[in-house]
């Protein structure tokens, strides 16, 4: 056996041919912890482990610790919040990800959930499928033009600014954006999307779309004070981390009748628990995270982080590596 090979732990499932790849050059253990009965054989498997691929799955210090050995997390997703990063940049353990080859596919997904929410799809979909279009609806029925109203994005990185493009150019929506750093506005967004701060963004949008990622400074942002700055009858569309939105608020804004409708691709916990309310809210539109759920998107986030794995572990710089150093 050649002394390259090292050992691999995939944590969630990879396409055959990927799998393959990976154990031409090194050993695998593929095993799913968030599977009670494989949990033991994971934790077994970190003790030796040079590289973990998968995503989905907390893995806190306590696990990284128990795999001295570790070099590389490759997550297969562009989303890092499942890592401890302040121990990965301590330990030199390289994390990689998959930013861009999601970002269409997930910024269709939001866009999806605007028009759902305006246009009251699902809900009058349900209608039909209940037997209950017996006659032509009435205007309590009716819904809300997109085209036209103003799209408030919170995070403009990649995906916000393809939902920004969605919205701008396909549907005539002004765009007000928010974003801490100063993210040039693409020429083709020029005259049609303008920065202004998270405060006004929030007063002056119909409809607003967060994309920003998941961190400690913006874990519960969206709380009780931001939810009454935004407008009377707007619409909270979200497909980045539900933990930014603090629930039980958006619950209140849309009993209140404060907001007309909430989009939602992500909770705080997911799966989304049987009990919560969000799950059968006449005004909310829920989707089981599927932002990137479409098989060309897995596929190529698949390969992505098999290349940043394998690229890491044979020593050479990943395609896609999260920059630690300023964490
Ligand atoms: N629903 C789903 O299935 C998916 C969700 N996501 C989520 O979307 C997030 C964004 O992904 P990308 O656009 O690729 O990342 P990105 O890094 O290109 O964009 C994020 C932007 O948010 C900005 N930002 C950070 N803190 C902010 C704050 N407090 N207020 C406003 N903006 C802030 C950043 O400066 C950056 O420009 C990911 O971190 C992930 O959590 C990503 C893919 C699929
Ligand atoms: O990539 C991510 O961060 C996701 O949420 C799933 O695509």
């Amino acid at each position: 056996m050649s002394e390259s090979r090292k050992k691999v732990v995939v944590f969630r499932k990879l396409p055959d041919d990927l799998l393959e790849r990976i154990r031409a050059q090194h050993d695998v253990t593929v095993a799913d912890p968030r599977r009670p009965d494989e949990l033991p054989r994971f934790r077994a498997a970190l003790h030796d482990a040079q590289g973990l691929i998968g995503s989905s799955f907390k893995l806190t210090a306590d696990d990284l610790a128990s795999a001295p050995a570790l070099e590389v997390v490759s997550s297969i997703s562009v989303g890092i919040d499942n890592y401890d990063l302040a121990y990965l940049k301590q330990r030199g353990i390289v994390l990689c990800h998959t930013p861009g080859v999601l970002t269409e596919t997930t910024a269709d997904t939001v866009f999806a959930l605007v028009i759902a929410t305006s246009r009251r799809l699902v809900e009058l979909s349900a209608l039909v499928r209940e037997g209950q279009w017996t006659r032509n609806i009435g205007e309590e029925l009716f819904g809300w033009d997109v085209h036209g109203k103003t799209l408030g994005v919170l995070g403009f990185g990649r995906i916000g600014q393809a939902v920004a493009r969605r919205a701008a150019l396909g549907f005539g929506m002004p765009v007000l954006f928010h974003d801490p750093f100063d993210v040039p506005v693409p020429s083709e967004l020029a005259g049609r999307a303008s920065r202004a701060p998270f405060e006004e963004v929030l007063a002056r949008a119909d409809i607003v779309a967060l994309t920003l990622p998941l961190a400690e400074e913006t874990r519960g942002l969206m709380d009780a004070d931001a939810f009454s700055r935004m407008k009377q009858g707007a619409i909270f569309v979200n497909g980045s981390r539900g933990a930014i939105v603090q629930e039980a608020a958006l619950l209140d804004a849309l009993d209140s009748g404060h907001l007309r409708a909430a989009g939602l691709d992500v909770f705080a916990v997911e799966p989304l628990p049987q009990d919560s309310r969000l799950r059968t809210h006449p005004k909310v539109t829920p989707l089981p995270h599927i932002g990137s759920a479409t098989h060309e998107t897995r596929r190529a986030m698949a390969e992505l982080a098999t290349d940043n794995l394998l690229k890491t572990l044979a020593g050479q710089p990943p395609v896609a590596a999260f920059d630690l150093s300023k964490v």
